[in-house]
């Protein structure tokens, strides 16, 4: 049985429902591998304004210097992650919280520095471990990665999980957000290829979060992953990607 990854968005940590962890107990009865990616975007947004500190985004990456990347690591790895990871044990599923740092299991390079300062994208990642640990449990790992001499990159979520999906072989990618697909005059589209992603985004239909997210989904099909949901829920297809129109 092959490996689903699932990103949540930090939105859509705070919507998770029942139906949520009941998907993820029956893909684990039916012996696939889960990977959950989590996101935090808003969480790091508030904090960083309630502490007087700029939030700016260049194309949908966060523009971190080394106070940003501070605050975004507190975020993740310390609310976050364990907000997940109690859902989880509250659901009685076993999961193991996990960082680039254990094992050096992501591994990245900065994407910018000039531009965007401390913000990376995943070159490498710790296969035999990661493929050892979701053998027993699901996986909850955050979008950080670390540098060859070990300095901390943050990196968009849907794009590590992207990476990660493409370098694990996933068979599927769930990108869940707080929309229940890509909407076209308020109607979720509910197939799309490469191709139709290009023509939508030359259209205009794709705006600000949705954008950064699409790129990274069609990066996964390119690289083998064989269907990319973006979904607000597990149990509901949302909008399907494949290479090819099914
Ligand atoms: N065509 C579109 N279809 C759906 N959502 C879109 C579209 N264009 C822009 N968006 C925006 O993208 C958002 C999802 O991206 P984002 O907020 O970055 O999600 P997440 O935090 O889950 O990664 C939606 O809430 C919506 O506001
Ligand atoms: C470089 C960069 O932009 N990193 C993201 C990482 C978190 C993230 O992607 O969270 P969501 O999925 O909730 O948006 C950030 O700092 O917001």
């Amino acid at each position: 049985m092959g490996l689903i990854i699932v990103k949540i968005g930090g939105n859509a940590i705070d919507q998770l429902t029942a139906n949520f962890f009941d998907q993820l107990r029956t893909w684990r009865q039916q012996h696939h591998q889960v990977l959950l990616i989590h996101g935090g975007g808003p969480q790091i947004s508030a904090l960083s304004q309630q502490l007087g500190l700029t939030v700016e985004k260049r194309n949908g990456l966060r523009v971190t210097d080394a106070a940003m990347l501070d605050l975004t690591k507190m975020v993740l790895l310390g609310v976050t992650q364990p907000k997940l990871l109690t859902k989880l044990a509250q659901a009685h599923i076993p999961a193991l919280g996990l960082n680039a740092a254990d094992q050096r299991l992501l591994t990245g390079d900065w994407v910018n520095q000039a531009r965007y300062g401390h913000v990376g994208h995943v070159t490498g990642i710790n296969q035999p471990v990661l493929q050892d640990l979701l053998t027993n449990q699901i996986g909850v790992l955050a979008p950080l990665a670390m540098t060859a001499t070990g300095q901390w990159l943050n990196v968009n979520a849907d794009d590590a999980a992207a990476v990660v999906a493409q370098k694990l072989q996933a068979e599927r990618l769930y990108l869940l957000t707080d929309v229940a697909g890509v909407l076209q005059e308020g109607a979720v589209i509910h197939q799309l290829t490469p191709q139709k992603v290009a023509m939508l985004m030359s259209n205009n239909v794709i705006k600000s979060g949705m954008q950064p997210k699409l790129k990274a989904a069609v990066a996964a099909i390119r690289s083998g992953v064989k269907t990319v949901h973006i979904t607000n829920q597990l149990t509901v297809n949302g909008t399907v990607l494949t290479q090819e129109a099914e």
